[in-house]
């Protein structure tokens, strides 16, 4: 891709889900934020919060309601205005870019938003390919079957394709917006809460899923989750958003071992212990 300043000497391997004791100094970085600081009126949600992203990685963010998960994917993702700090992906400055190169940064990435958010008057074929017609010039039948692999990339049945979302189980409907997701090859995916209003055997799938994309296909995936079996099972790190910034990032065990209150009652919860039970 053709993005200023980008930095493609990062040459670390895409992660293969088994590097996680890997030295982080070893791995690109894929996301960086910087000094993010993000409020609305005299609410200030973010303060000048860091996080880095490595490739390959399955990043899983928690914290409490409210805290700002939401809003700092959706200025990551440009939608919403910032008040300071600098937001580099693939080793690009966005604000740095001319207006060609930040199309491309954006062809890098994919999204999840919650609940789906398909078109409800579009079939799943149609949805795939809503990027595609946005960023690339394809004949139709190249955009057919490039959207019926991604279908199938996903785990759903080829019939699947011609159904309208009011037609689909929440499963199906979280698979077929992961399709859309994974519609322009993205290094990068963005999920927020992809296993909410799932059954918990739908939630293990759909994890397991997102497990096999990573590494299959090399994604990095930022995963906003309050899912506890997701974050013991599939997240390769967590990071842990409180007072308006990261309180801790790390392993399940650097989650037990850090002194907060919100983040031992999270992971040390009764509901955190069956899981470590099981
Ligand atoms: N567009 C907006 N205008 C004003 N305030 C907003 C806006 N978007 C979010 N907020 C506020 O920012 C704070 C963080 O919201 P956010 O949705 O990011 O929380 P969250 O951590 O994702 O919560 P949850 O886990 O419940 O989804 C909240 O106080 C919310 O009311």
């Amino acid at each position: 891709m053709g993005g200023a300043g980008v930095d493609e000497s990062g040459e670390a391997e895409a992660g293969t889900g088994t590097d996680k004791g890997k030295a982080a100094t070893d791995r690109e970085i894929i996301l960086s934020v910087k000094d993010l600081t993000v409020g609305f009126g005299d609410h200030l949600v973010l303060d000048k919060l860091n996080l880095d992203i490595y490739r390959g990685e399955i990043l899983g963010f928690v914290g409490a309601s409210g805290a700002g998960k939401s809003v700092l994917m959706r200025t990551v993702l440009r939608l919403l205005p910032r008040r300071g700090g600098t937001i580099r992906i693939l080793g690009a400055d966005f604000d740095q870019a001319s207006e060609t190169e930040r199309l491309a940064l954006d062809m890098r990435l994919g999204v999840l938003f919650q609940q789906g958010a398909l078109f409800s008057s579009l079939t799943v074929l149609e949805n795939i390919q809503v990027p595609m017609r946005e960023y690339l010039d394809l004949p139709q039948a190249m955009m057919d079957d490039l959207a019926r692999l991604k279908i199938e990339l996903v785990g759903l049945a080829p019939e699947a394709a011609e159904k309208f979302p009011s037609e689909l189980s929440g499963g199906m409907i979280k698979r077929a917006a992961l399709a859309r997701a994974l519609a322009l090859d993205p290094d990068l995916v963005f999920l927020d809460e992809p296993t909410s209003g799932l059954d918990p055997i739908g939630a293990a799938e759909f994890d397991e899923l997102i497990a096999k994309l990573r590494d299959t296909l090399g994604l990095t995936v930022y995963m906003v989750t309050h899912d506890l079996d997701s974050l013991f099972s599939v997240c390769d790190r967590i990071a842990v958003l409180g007072k308006k910034r990261v309180l801790v990032e790390g392993t399940i065990e650097d989650m037990l071992a850090f002194d907060d209150p919100w983040v031992q009652a999270y992971f040390k919860g009764k509901r955190a212990r069956s899981i470590v039970r099981n």
